[in-house]
């Protein structure tokens, strides 16, 4: 069968860098579009007509949405390579439950840091540590969180490494998560990850603009 791939991105999303990485993981070839979320491609509201978001992933003329869902489709189905999910079903289940958690709680609380101000903001950053110590925990002394090799929750999490920097400068603090970001500069020496994602000083420029469209002080 014919692998025709096209990715709809937009570059700072962590969603999408999750794509990104996969899809170069397992050295598939694909056409990358870059979307500007204020005026979405018809194909975008054509592939996604429910969530009208990035990332989309179309595999042969048929969209796949969700990057969470969209990195376990690559990893079904490119299985000769680089397998991200772990092959036992409680050890699936287990990666699965923490790639949801990092959107409930690392993504929710990060936004909130961004967004808000005072008592808010406080709390939200609490939220965010606590996250991450979690998460530290969980990875213990593994040098991925896929064991020994890059798995799916290390392609869920990393991308926020990119963000980090516009967290902790809006939030006017510093993650004492040292495990965590051995953990990601790990990550970071792998190629598929690197080109993945953005300069957090980058991110951060981006995120200055965006909130200035936005009217957030
Ligand atoms: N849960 C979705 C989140 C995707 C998402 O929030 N995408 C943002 C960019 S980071 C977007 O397309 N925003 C445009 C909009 O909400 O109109 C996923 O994992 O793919």
């Amino acid at each position: 069968m014919a692998n025709e791939v096209t990715l709809l991105d937009f570059w700072p999303s962590p969603f999408g860098m999750r794509a990104r990485i996969a899809l170069s993981l397992k050295g598939i070839e694909y056409e990358y579009k870059e979307e500007n979320l204020l005026e979405k491609s018809p194909l975008l509201l054509k592939m996604n007509p429910v969530h009208k978001k990035i990332p989309v992933l179309i595999h042969n003329g048929k969209s796949i949405c969700e990057s969470l869902i969209m990195v376990q489709y690559i990893d079904e189905v490119w299985n000769d390579k680089s397998p991200l999910l772990p092959k036992d079903p409680y050890a699936r289940a287990v990666a699965r439950f923490w790639a949801d958690f990092v959107d409930k709680k690392v993504y929710v609380s990060g936004k909130r840091i961004r967004i808000t101000k005072g008592e808010e903001q406080e709390a939200a950053k609490k939220e965010f540590i606590e996250s991450l110590k979690l998460l530290e925990n969980e990875l213990g002394d593994m040098p991925y969180f896929g064991g020994e090799i890059l798995g799916y929750l290390d392609v869920v999490l990393v991308p926020f490494y990119s963000w980090f920097y516009t967290y902790e400068t809006y939030g006017k603090f510093k993650a004492e998560c040292p495990k965590l970001v051995a953990w990601a500069k790990r990550c970071m020496e792998n190629e598929s990850v690197s080109k993945s994602l953005p300069e957090q000083e980058r991110v951060y420029g981006f995120d200055l603009k965006l909130k200035k469209v936005y009217g957030i002080e």
